[in-house]
């Protein structure tokens, strides 16, 4: 999996921010055109522990850590203002055909077979920069990355969250990602089994399985298509036929 990409340079680490999106009720705390977007360094490892100790319940092992702080499996951007990282985005790209049993049902079985997916495996903001947009910041640069030339094979981008996280569910639902699954006891939270959800939205062209209901609106609009195709080819064969009618007539009236 892992082998088949490589996400951006790591050497490009700047990408300037303009996003003019300011808010008129409120004032933020930084402006957005000040974001500055990088991608993690081993050297974040210790800040970006700090940041998903605060933001997720789930203890991730030093490895992880290390793993998104490093290996170029990922992609791991930083939001950073005032040389301070705010925000963080990470995420990768599987094989449709390496998904687990509970994730397979995000595309039919056709499409998958040699498509890709993105996963988010964390998305956070520093709690003092929340709604600024800085989130949706992360989550575009994702989208663009994974939506060029080079990447039309993957189909569909999804990720999990905890079923009570209302804050995260109301940005991906606000940001085009719809419900795909109920994942009962999916995390393990301090010993105690919690619920999750599957969102999912499609790229590049991918789809979700289709449903009866699909099956049946494709089946009725190919009979509309093919009634008016038949009525078409009747009215053409009868101006035909008329049309040779008229014209041996003619001949035989002539001939007389
Ligand atoms: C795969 C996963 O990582 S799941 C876990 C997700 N991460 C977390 O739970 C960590 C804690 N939460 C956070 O860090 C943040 O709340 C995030 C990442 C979910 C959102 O980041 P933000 O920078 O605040 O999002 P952003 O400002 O771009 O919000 C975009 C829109 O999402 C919606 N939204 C975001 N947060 C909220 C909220 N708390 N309540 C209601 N709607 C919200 C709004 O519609 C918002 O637009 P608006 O502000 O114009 O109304």
């Amino acid at each position: 999996m892992a082998g088949n990409f490589t996400w951006h340079n790591k050497e490009k680490l700047e990408q300037s921010t303009t996003l003019n999106a300011t808010r008129q009720s409120e004032v933020p705390l930084c402006s957005i055109a000040d974001v500055q977007l990088r991608f993690l360094c081993p050297d974040d490892l210790n800040e970006v522990r700090n940041l998903c100790q605060d933001w997720f319940p789930i203890d991730y092992p030093l490895s992880w850590y290390e793993d998104i702080t490093s290996s170029s499996r990922f992609y791991a951007l930083a939001a950073v203002y005032n040389f301070a990282i705010i925000g963080l985005i990470v995420a990768e790209i599987k094989k449709f055909n390496k998904l687990n049993k509970e994730d397979r049902g995000i595309l039919p079985d056709s499409m998958g077979r040699k498509s890709e997916i993105g996963y988010i495996l964390s998305l956070g903001v520093h709690r003092k920069h929340r709604r600024n947009g800085i989130g949706s910041l992360l989550l575009d640069s994702l989208i663009n990355h994974l939506t060029t030339a080079e990447r039309t094979s993957v189909k569909a981008i999804f990720l999990h969250v905890l079923s009570t996280n209302q804050a995260a569910i109301l940005f991906y639902e606000k940001r085009r990602f719809h419900l795909h699954s109920f994942l009962p006891y999916y995390y393990n939270i301090r010993g105690k089994g919690k619920d999750g959800f599957t969102y999912v939205t499609y790229i590049n062209g991918g789809h979700p399985p289709w449903t009866l209901l699909d099956y049946i609106k494709h089946f009725a609009s190919k009979m509309i298509a093919a009634r008016f195709v038949f009525s078409w080819m009747t009215t053409k064969i009868r101006q035909l036929f008329r049309w040779l009618c008229h014209k041996t007539i003619s001949r035989f009236n002539f001939a007389h």
